[in-house]
């Protein structure tokens, strides 16, 4: 069996901290790959930003070019509509039948896991691995249900790195190599008028 990490999140921008608890995560829970799955729309959270699903993609391919074990999965671009997570990992377990899947979270979402759409059927056959996030409890009705790893803690947040950008501050070490650069040369989360995909 391959054992597939599955990273979801909006990645608006992808951060240090995205990257090290995916390549931490990568090596503790042994995991072949990790596939980066940005959302369409997100279940439960309002995009703040404007920027479009081929820029966050174009972010997340130069965050993940330099690691051959960091993949990118469309599938929630594809198909549009709410990304719930049980229908992105029952159509990806038909595709990939001889797979394990894991879905890897910030420990700030454990709390929350009893609100998502199917969750007993979700946790039955996918492993959640919950990360420590600064600020996070553990106490959870699901906690026991979820590996939890504590890897290196960064308190950053692509909140921080939008609200930075906004005020003319700078985001570097903040943001892989070369995001700076696409976030400067799209003009993003700027005062200015965008489009919304
Ligand atoms: N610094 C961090 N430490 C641990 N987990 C994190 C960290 N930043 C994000 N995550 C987790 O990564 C996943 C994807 O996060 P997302 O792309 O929404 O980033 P975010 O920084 O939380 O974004 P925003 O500030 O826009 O809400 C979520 O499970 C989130 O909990
Ligand atoms: O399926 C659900 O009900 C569900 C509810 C909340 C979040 N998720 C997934 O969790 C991931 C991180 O979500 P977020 O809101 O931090 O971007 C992302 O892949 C979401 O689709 C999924």
């Amino acid at each position: 069996m391959k054992r597939i990490g599955l990273f979801g999140g909006s990645f608006d921008p992808p951060h240090l901290g995205h990257m090290l608890m995916a390549q931490y995560v990568l090596e503790e829970c042994e995991l072949d790959e990790i596939w980066f799955v940005p959302v369409h729309t997100p279940p439960h959270k309002k995009r703040e930003s404007m920027s479009t699903n081929e820029e966050r993609l174009e972010m997340l391919e130069q965050s993940t070019a330099l690691e051959e074990k960091f993949f990118i999965s469309t599938i929630e671009f594809e198909r549009k509509g709410i990304s719930y997570t049980i229908d992105t990992v029952k159509q990806l377990k038909k595709q990939h039948p001889n797979t394990h899947f894991y879905f890897i979270i910030g420990g700030d979402m454990i709390e929350s896991l009893h609100t998502w759409k199917d969750i007993e059927e979700l946790l039955e056959d996918t492993t959640f691995i919950g990360v420590q996030r600064p600020g996070a409890s553990s106490q959870a009705i699901y906690s026991d249900r979820v590996i939890q790893v504590e890897a290196i803690q960064v308190d950053l947040s692509s909140t921080l790195i939008r609200e930075r950008v906004k005020l003319g501050k700078s985001i570097a070490y903040m943001v892989p190599n070369g995001v700076e650069s696409i976030i400067r040369k799209r003009g993003l989360y700027g005062d200015g008028e965008r489009e919304s995909t």
